[in-house]
């Protein structure tokens, strides 16, 4: 059976112990030769690093492990998938993408409205760079990205390597809601036939078949009406989360005919959710005293006490079991079902073929094989066309350094509007991330 060669890129990321504990639970069905974790932070990828040393030798001592800061040692031939979970500007840049907007009075959020904008900005530089890096070495490795936002870096992906098939973004939400609905219904989230369209962090479920080819959504939206969505959510989530998840409720009272992606709330309710978030302590703080925290303590305990056998830093598995069943399938051509990040090219008859749209499909060793939504009702369209506006404006405004694409950006975003605010907000944001947007003329 061949044994796979693994770069994981943002080897210092939270949710990297427990990608290395998935890929531990999963070495019989999808063996590793060489895992070697990249990152430009040496201090702090060297605590992840040595946790999975403790880790491997315990439970995958086969393998062969290191991590480097060096481009050199990282990106070579060999290299059979790229688990790319970066995050440029890391949570200082996180903090101030929530908080500038909010103390300008408009929704601040890691990937959605202001902030999303900046944090898009921030990516697209080092992931053009990321795959220009993997592909000086292979043109056959597969780039797994789940970097954010994944939406707008999927969209300038896709702009500057429109020939490279070997790309592909994720996003461990929709699989996170089949866990939470799965909860609910009794069932495994592998078992749900999914029906889903819309763009990263804005779509709908609109079918969820189980085996036999029933389609249960029509039962879950009654048990979410009667008895709220909070208990669904797969892991113990910080009491943002919490009340995230409870939020499904009203989007599916006032909007019933499909289950939508819990970041709607942002872009049909900015009022109402604004109310709640606390310009002070933002949920880059709370990830700073929570998972941050306890990520890295137990990562120095782990090292300190030469055993993982009681670690506790994998509390959310699914982040890094997803990628890997996406990779397996990939690898051994299965052709599991998965909602992945593809370029529309008619699957939503009604969106603009350059939109890169989130849709399930059939995962095989040629890439994805998406199945068609067809045409979508008039208010879903007039969301996404909006948001997919922005998105393009947003990439078009980093590749041109236009001022007035990165204005029109953040106007048109559901969560600002006005564009005497947009241009408020795009100015304080453009004296925060000097060090890595271009200029803006
Ligand atoms: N797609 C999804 O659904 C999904 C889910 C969870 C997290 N994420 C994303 O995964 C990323 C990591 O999340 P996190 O909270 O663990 O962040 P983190 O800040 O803990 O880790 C990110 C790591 O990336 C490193 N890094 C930054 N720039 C880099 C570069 N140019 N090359 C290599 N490494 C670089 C940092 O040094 C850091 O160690 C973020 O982009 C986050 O938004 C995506
Ligand atoms: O605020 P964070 O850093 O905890 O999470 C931000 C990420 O949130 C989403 O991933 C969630 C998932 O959707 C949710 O259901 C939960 O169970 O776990 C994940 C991580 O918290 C989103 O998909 C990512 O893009 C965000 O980065
Ligand atoms: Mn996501």
């Amino acid at each position: 059976m061949k044994k796979f060669n693994i770069l994981i890129v943002g080897g210092g990321s939270t949710w990297t112990p427990g990608l290395l504990k998935a890929i531990c639970n999963r070495q019989d069905s999808f063996p590793i030769n060489r895992l070697t974790m990249y990152d430009i932070d040496e201090q702090r990828q060297k605590r992840i690093g040595e946790f999975a040393k403790v880790l491997f030798k315990e439970e995958y001592p086969t393998i062969q492990f290191h991590y480097t800061t060096n481009k050199e040692e990282a990106f070579t031939e060999d290299i059979d998938f790229v688990f790319v979970q970066m995050r440029t500007g890391g949570y200082e840049m996180r903090e101030k993408d929530e908080k500038i907007p909010l103390k300008l009075g408009v929704i601040g959020q890691e990937t959605c409205g202001p902030g999303g904008f900046a944090y898009g900005m921030r990516s697209i530089r080092d992931m053009i760079q990321l795959v220009k890096d993997v592909r000086e070495k292979t043109k056959d490795a597969w780039i797994l990205n789940y970097t954010n936002p994944a939406a707008i870096v999927a969209v300038a992906l896709q702009q500057v390597f429109p020939d490279d098939k070997r790309i592909l973004n994720i996003c461990d939400q929709p699989e996170n809601l089949l866990r939470s609905y799965g909860r609910l219904l009794n069932m495994n989230e592998r078992d749900f036939d999914p029906v889903y369209f819309g763009l990263n962090h804005f779509g709908w479920f609109t079918h969820l078949y189980d085996p036999d080819g029933n389609d249960k959504l029509p039962e879950l939206r009654e048990m979410i009406l009667n008895n709220g969505f909070r208990p669904a959510d797969y892991e113990q989530r910080d009491q943002s989360w919490l009340d995230t998840y409870a939020m499904v409720e009203q989007m599916v009272r006032d909007f019933p005919d499909y289950l939508p992606n819990t970041y709607l709330q942002y872009y049909l309710y900015p009022d109402k959710v604004l109310k709640k978030l606390n310009p002070e302590f933002t949920r880059a703080n709370e990830v700073q005293a929570g998972r941050e925290k306890r990520v890295f303590e137990d990562c120095d305990r782990v090292i300190e006490t030469g055993t993982a056998k009681n670690s506790n830093v994998v509390a959310n598995d699914a982040h890094g079991e997803f990628i890997l069943i996406v990779a397996e399938s990939i690898a051994y051509n299965k052709g599991d079902n998965f909602i992945v990040i593809l370029k529309n090219d008619g699957l939503v008859s009604n969106l603009p073929d350059d939109a890169m749209v989130e849709v399930a499909a059939s995962i095989t060793s040629n890439g994805p094989r998406p199945y068609a939504v067809g045409e979508i009702p008039t208010f879903y369209k007039g969301l996404i066309e909006g948001q997919y506006a922005y998105e393009k404006l947003t990439v078009e405004a980093y590749l041109e350094g236009s001022y007035t694409k990165a204005l029109q950006a953040l106007t048109l975003n559901r969560t600002v509007v006005s564009a005497i605010k947009a241009r408020e907000v795009l100015d304080a944001l453009i004296e925060a991330n000097t060090d890595y947007w271009p200029e803006l003329k």
